[in-house]
């Protein structure tokens, strides 16, 4: 489908109305992402309430909100979902996949027939078990199934480089990939600014990396312990993708999709357009990265291979 065929009155549903959808949905608003948006929750009176302010906020966007029903979500361009347990203090990402993954399951089940030109995106959390459960179960080519993947972990990789090395955030070149979650894997060896490997500045070679690959990774839990959970910079990652499959722009952002090299979905940079995942950039990585990276493949393959259709 072309971008323009797409992005002329386009639809994203979100399905999940909690602190994420709620917060996805005001992000995407403001930045008229859509032509319209609908949102679905299985609890009706909070799906309302939230509907009813976001469209206080939409006078300054050109973007429509209201509830949508499951089927009618299923027929959208863009389908996001964040229904599902979200982590408690303390809790690991993967110890909600018991919880999430029934609740998936009900979702895709009311949410067909699925558009078939539609991309679906997952939120919840674990993000890449999920995202290889929603390949299998959706129908839909796998392309056009992603995860948000790490995405954020991979912004706050950069904003924490940013501040070391003093340059923008979007000058610094680098990927958390594989797994969002403990097992996730700061590419230093590839990671550059400027066209200058990081591991030729000064500051990079002085500081204590693997420290602060795991500040990166353990941000979630600070801010879950203070507020209870996170929602403002998935948010922005969400609006964000979606804007790269509605203006096609085929930026190459690290998302959840199915590696064919690690035999599992994990995160990796993908360039996404308005057909979904067009192509995988796998990143140099040296033999520790790799390694990691393969570690956290064993246990997406593991927690994934009871999802037959
Ligand atoms: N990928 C990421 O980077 C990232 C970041 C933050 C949170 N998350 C994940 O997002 C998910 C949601 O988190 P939250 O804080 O919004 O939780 P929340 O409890 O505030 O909201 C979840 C919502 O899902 C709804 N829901 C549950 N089952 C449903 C169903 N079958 N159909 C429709 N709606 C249903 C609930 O009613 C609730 O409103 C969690 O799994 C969390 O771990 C992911």
């Amino acid at each position: 489908m072309s971008a323009a065929a797409k992005s002329k009155g386009s639809q994203m549903a979100i399905i999940g109305a909690g602190s994420v959808g709620s917060s996805i949905a005001f992000a995407c608003l403001m930045r008229s992402v859509v032509s319209e948006l609908l949102i679905n929750d299985f609890n009706a009176k909070v799906c309302e309430g939230q509907v009813l302010d976001l469209q206080d906020a939409a006078f300054v966007s050109s973007t429509k909100v209201r509830v949508g029903s499951p089927k009618e979500c299923g027929q959208a361009d863009i389908i996001v979902i964040t229904a599902g347990a979200r982590q408690k203090p303390g809790e690991s990402r993967d110890e909600l996949v018991l919880r999430n993954e029934d609740i998936l399951r009900s979702v895709l089940d009311g949410l067909q027939p699925i558009k078939k030109t539609a991309i679906l995106m997952l939120v919840a959390n674990p993000v890449n078990v999920l995202t290889c459960m929603a390949q299998k179960l959706s129908g839909l080519p796998p392309h056009q199934v992603i995860g948000t993947g790490t995405y954020l972990d991979s912004v706050r990789f950069r904003v924490a480089m940013k501040d070391i090395l003093k340059v923008s955030a979007s000058s610094v070149h680098a990927y958390i990939v594989g797994d969002h979650g403990d097992k996730q894997v700061a590419v230093w060896s590839s990671a550059s600014v400027g066209g200058k490997p990081m591991l030729a500045f000064e500051e990079i070679q002085k500081m204590d990396r693997a420290a602060e690959s795991a500040k990166v990774a353990h941000k979630a839990y600070s801010i879950i312990d203070l507020k209870g959970a996170t929602a403002f910079g998935i948010a922005a990652v969400v609006s964000e993708v979606a804007l790269c499959i509605t203006l096609n722009k085929l930026s190459v952002v690290p998302l959840s999709t199915y590696c064919e090299k690690f035999d599992a979905c994990l995160s990796f940079p993908v360039s996404l357009g308005v057909n979904g995942v067009e192509r995988i950039v796998y990143p140099d990585m040296d033999e520790h990265e790799l390694a990691m990276v393969e570690e956290s493949a064993v246990t997406t393959r593991h927690a994934c291979r009871n999802y037959k259709k």
